[in-house]
């Protein structure tokens, strides 16, 4: 048996090293990000905050490999991040559904573009729509979905190829505030049972707070990491969460560090 200081460090999910981002444009470079060291761990839930254009979805694409970094390196899993690869599956602000195809037809989209075998990924299809609560909704068109719905699909086909890290960048930035608190609920509801590694990116403090184990503050742009709260909530958090002076205290902490920031 080893002793406690020799049992072996889990290693990162995700470990950004020194990684920085300048887009090279024809009017001249413009710098998004400074160099940021970042370790998330498997399972956890981390929620990155930030002035607009300070290079959140910079990070993310990075983290996805839609885009290289400028310095410094990612490694997801065993591998340096080096062009787009399958460990992730990302949401976006819209649900980018295809209305000609049914609900079951768009979350299976990803099994038909990695050309996985269908037999294999159609039952995980169903069970993850079931798991988000749309049993029965299964060859419905998009259309017939309010908002909450469709991006609980999108959140499906996200998950439907097993990735290892769920990336989502603002989700629920479009939803009405009640049905995004209940998309909140759900949200960490699905995270648990599938106990992805989750990286979101919010405007929401309060969203951030509720959803979070750490939550990642960064400064104007060039972003560079400003401050990491942890959020030491426990799971899984009820909505009734939001009233208690635990909760309120930190998003009040975060809200003021965030309006030092920009101020
Ligand atoms: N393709 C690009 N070419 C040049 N500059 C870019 C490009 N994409 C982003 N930028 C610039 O990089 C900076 C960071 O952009 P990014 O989209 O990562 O910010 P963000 O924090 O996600 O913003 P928001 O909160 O408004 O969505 C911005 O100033 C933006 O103008």
């Amino acid at each position: 048996m080893l002793a406690p200081d020799q049992a072996p460090v889990p290693r990162a999910m995700i470990e950004i090293t020194r990684v920085a981002k300048t887009y090279r444009t024809k009017d001249g470079d413009v710098p998004s990000l400074r160099p940021i060291d970042l370790s998330i761990a498997d399972g956890e839930f981390v929620v990155v905050v930030g002035p607009s254009g300070c290079g959140k979805t910079t990070l993310l694409r990075m983290i996805a490999g839609l885009m290289a970094p400028s310095e410094g390196r990612i490694r997801v899993g065993d591998r340096v991040v080096m062009k787009p690869h399958s460990d992730v599956g990302i949401v976006f602000q819209s649900a980018l559904l295809l209305p000609w195809r049914t609900v079951l037809a768009n979350v299976m989209m990803p099994v038909e573009v990695k050309r996985l075998p269908r037999a294999e990924y159609l039952p995980r299809a169903e069970a993850l729509l079931s798991m988000a609560g749309l049993a029965g909704f299964e060859s419905k068109h998009p259309w017939q979905l309010s908002g909450g719905m469709q991006q609980r699909v999108a959140i499906c086909r996200a998950l439907v190829h097993d990735p290892k890290i769920l990336l989502m960048d603002e989700p629920f930035g479009a939803l009405d505030a009640m049905t995004r608190e209940r998309m909140n609920a759900e949200l960490q509801r699905i995270q648990l049972e599938t106990k992805k590694t989750a990286f979101l990116i919010t405007h929401s403090i309060p969203e951030a707070v509720f959803l979070a184990d750490r939550i990642v503050v960064l400064s104007e742009r060039p972003g560079s990491i400003a401050a990491i709260y942890e959020v030491p909530i426990p799971r899984p958090r009820k909505l009734d969460v939001l009233g208690s002076p635990e909760f309120v205290r930190l998003t009040q902490t975060i809200r003021a560090h965030f309006k030092a920031l920009i101020d």
